[in-house]
């Protein structure tokens, strides 16, 4: 069920592939705010609205701290590589230009080391069209420290990824890695259409991957790496409890994973909370998990310019969902 441990010699990692910024949770606390309720998928994506009223505001000089906290947390805990979710229009919409957002970035996370942070765009389902044609004509300039895009957001409400098709395309052209947050609470469906549509490499959360044999593995076959967030997906009830997560269905499978704090301050929960609640879940060795953890290093987003244009990297123009 467990692979085998890892060959003797190889490079030893901690990487940590799923992790949000969350500026206004931060800024919310920096200002002594009281804690918010998100007890369900509601909650949680109400009080992510980029469009309330009562948003805390963030600034450039916030970004800059934020990302230097999550450099001196993610150290703390002897994480080596860490790709850091980072969304840009709460920090557009409070003043930044795109040009400042990118830079700003670029110049906080490029000379940092262990752990090395690298960012990964996040762009919100629920994006208005013009944002994403905005977004998709600049990601060939994105500087390099971003290294992958996420396609992110509430997908009950919006389910259809066919929208974000021409920024995978262009996502896939520039080099840059793709995963999306999909079967977190919705269908195997969502999975499938992020495969097929999208071209997806790795999958934030998946948890509904577990219902369909068929696609557990395809998974395994083409090395779909499953982003997985036990107390987050505990938190927000995509599953009652951590012995009730599909997690060793996965591994039964051979799919590929790696396991993620996604909302810290939310959850209160770190990297190494979350290997030891892996390893009571599977009744497996800190060691075990840690190799685990280790193997999914080969599936870090490093951006590499595509071998030529149109290449297999590219997502599909159609599929059966499409
Ligand atoms: C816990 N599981 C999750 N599932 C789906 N989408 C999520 C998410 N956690 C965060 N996001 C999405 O990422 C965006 C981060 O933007 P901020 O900069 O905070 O605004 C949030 O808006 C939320 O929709």
């Amino acid at each position: 069920m467990i692979p085998s441990p890892a060959p003797v010699g190889r490079t030893p990692v901690l990487p940590h592939l799923h992790l949000h910024l969350e500026p206004e949770e931060r800024k919310r606390r920096e200002l002594g705010m009281p804690g918010r309720d998100f007890g369900d998928r509601h909650l949680f994506f109400e009080a992510h609205r980029v469009d309330r009223a009562d948003a805390v505001p963030v600034t450039a000089q916030d970004l800059r701290r934020f990302l230097a906290d999550v450099h001196t947390e993610q150290r703390e805990q002897g994480v080596d590589h860490a790709e850091l979710r980072v969304s840009p229009r709460r920090f557009l919409r409070d003043g930044m230009t795109w040009q400042e957002f990118t830079d700003t970035v670029q110049d906080c996370l490029a000379h940092l080391r262990a752990p090395v942070v690298r960012a990964v765009l996040l762009v919100n389902r629920d994006s208005p069209a013009p944002f994403l044609a905005m977004v998709t004509e600049r990601i060939a300039e994105l500087p390099p420290v971003f290294t992958g895009v996420d396609l992110a957001g509430d997908e009950i409400p919006h389910p259809d990824v066919r929208p974000a098709v021409p920024l995978f395309r262009a996502a896939a052209d520039s080099g840059l890695g793709r995963t999306v947050h999909a079967g977190e609470f919705g269908p195997e469906e969502h999975i499938w259409r992020t495969l097929d549509v999208l071209g997806a490499q790795r999958i934030g959360h998946g948890v509904s991957a577990a219902t369909s044999s068929a696609l557990l593995r395809r998974m395994a076959r083409d090395g779909i790496l499953l982003e997985v967030s036990l107390t987050s997906n505990v938190a927000l009830g995509a599953v009652p409890g951590p012995a009730a997560h599909p997690l060793p269905a996965f591994l039964e499978a051979g799919v590929p994973v790696a396991f993620n704090s996604d909302v810290p301050l939310h959850t209160g929960r770190t990297l190494n909370d979350e290997l030891r609640l892996a390893a009571d879940a599977l009744g497996a060795s800190p060691e075990v998990i840690r190799d685990l953890q280790s193997r999914a290093a080969r599936h870090c987003f490093t951006r590499r310019p595509p071998a030529h244009s149109g290449s297999p990297s590219s997502p599909p123009a159609t599929s059966a969902y499409g």
